[in-house]
């Protein structure tokens, strides 16, 4: 079966202004999706990040995939590695770690990956999740994850979601996403506000919602000497503690005085990090994300490669639509060593998608696993040309939640190891 033709559209959706150590949202989020048509006219779909440069490598390696096998992975993943040859693709908002050619290249391929499995599953009447082994969860439990955030973007209306810039609007943002999609566990997201006021933050959840799993994710905005600290003063109340400060050596250091384990996806990105990773013990949980790990099968060997040494897993989210959760939810449902509840940005995304309704709904906060055949999901093409329109007008290229805070604070810079 033969790649006949990829096509790739970039669109933009409304995205709050959530805040984290980078800045804030802007007002559109950029995704990039992926349709690969085969020789016997069947489609496959994938989703990947927008911004610009990246969507110049996805462009170049999809001009240079028709004539090759989609079963043909290895060989696909060469051809991408050839296109983006010594460029490094770096992310503007600074959030999932340092970068290299193997990321860059892992990145460009994941979303060509993903929509080859659709088609090898679409073509064998079977789920992804059976290509990657068969179900081990029949649903994938996600997160509440909470951000900081303003009441609206600076003079528009204020949102649905309303402000929320303490521990009293944390834990209402909190009950509004358990309340409407059930989750079991919640993740904050920090680095916003000082590590105390944010610590009291998960005190207000832990007393909200006694018994619910709670992580706190500061994006290496805290020192080493912050980070003991506050994980010490969190004993007993964190599931994991999410970079907190910045690199492995710095997280190697504070995990070997704090109670709870250390999670990543800002120091551990690529496989050229694994073998310190397991040397120095910088974390006991891996957040692995598909989107830059080069695609689901990848990921799920590196899942296993960790739990080998002892490395639990859990899953990252960027802003993403239902093509990246349908893949999400077939990844982790067919790996076994996730067992930590994943990460999702979709209550951000508030019903936007480019996939039709139905397949994808969120069950006491897990997402049951499409049982059609590939992902199982559609795309709506309405949808798209929508989204796509919006990308076209909305002047955004290359998501900077730096830039745009500075917009209204001059002296705003990323909180990178400043408390
Ligand atoms: O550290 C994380 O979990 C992330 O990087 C997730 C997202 O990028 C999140 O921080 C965001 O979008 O602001
Ligand atoms: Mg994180």
């Amino acid at each position: 079966m033969l790649i006949r033709e990829v096509r790739v559209t970039p669109v933009a959706f409304r995205d709050p202004p959530l805040l984290n150590a980078a800045g804030v949202h802007q007002p559109w989020a950029l995704r990039t999706i992926v349709e690969v048509v085969t020789d016997e006219g069947i489609t496959g779909l994938g989703e990947t990040y927008g911004d610009l440069a990246h969507l110049e490598q996805v462009r170049a390696a999809a001009a240079r995939l028709p004539g090759l096998d989609v079963y043909a992975l290895h060989r696909i993943y060469r051809r991408v590695a050839d296109v983006v040859g010594a460029n490094i693709v770096t992310d503007m908002h600074g959030l999932t770690g340092s970068s290299s050619r193997v990321k860059t290249v892992d990145r460009v391929f994941a979303a060509f990956e993903v929509a080859c499995l659709d088609i090898q599953g679409k073509a064998a009447g079977r789920p992804v999740a059976d290509l990657l082994g068969g179900k081990v969860r029949d649903a994938v439990p996600y997160s509440a994850y909470l951000f900081y955030k303003w009441a609206g973007h600076p003079g528009k209306p204020e949102d649905r979601f309303g402000p929320a810039l303490d521990p009293d609007g944390i834990v209402a943002q909190a009950r509004l996403l358990i309340g409407e999609y059930g989750f079991r566990s919640i993740k904050l997201k920090g680095g916003v506000f000082p590590p105390e006021q944010e610590a009291e933050a998960i005190q207000a959840l832990r007393d909200a919602f006694p018994g619910l799993p709670l992580r706190l994710d500061p994006n290496a905005a805290w020192t080493v000497e912050t980070s003991i600290r506050v994980g010490r003063a969190l004993d007993g109340v964190l599931e994991y503690l999410e970079d907190p400060t910045p690199g492995i050596d710095g997280m190697a250091r504070v995990a070997a005085e704090v109670p709870m384990p250390l999670a990543t996806n800002m120091c551990v990105v690529t496989p050229e990090h694994l073998p310190a990773a397991v040397e120095r013990r910088p974390i006991g949980v891996l957040l692995i994300d598909h989107h830059y790990w080069g695609g689901l099968v990848r990921s799920a060997h590196i899942a296993t490669l960790c739990a080998t040494f002892g490395i639990e897993l859990s899953m990252h989210s960027n802003s993403h639509l239902g093509i990246s959760l349908a893949a999400m939810t077939h990844l982790a449902a067919a790996t076994p060593a996730i067992t930590h509840a994943c990460d999702t940005h979709t209550p951000w995304q508030d019903g936007q998608d480019v996939v039709a309704p139905g397949a994808l709904r969120f069950v006491d906060g897990a997402v049951p696993v499409p049982d059609g055949p590939g992902l199982g999901v559609e795309l709506d093409r309405d949808a798209l040309a929508v989204m796509h329109e919006q990308y076209e007008r909305c002047g955004i290229r290359t998501r900077d939640d730096e830039g745009y805070m500075r917009s209204f604070d001059p002296s705003f810079s990323t909180r990178r190891g400043f408390w």
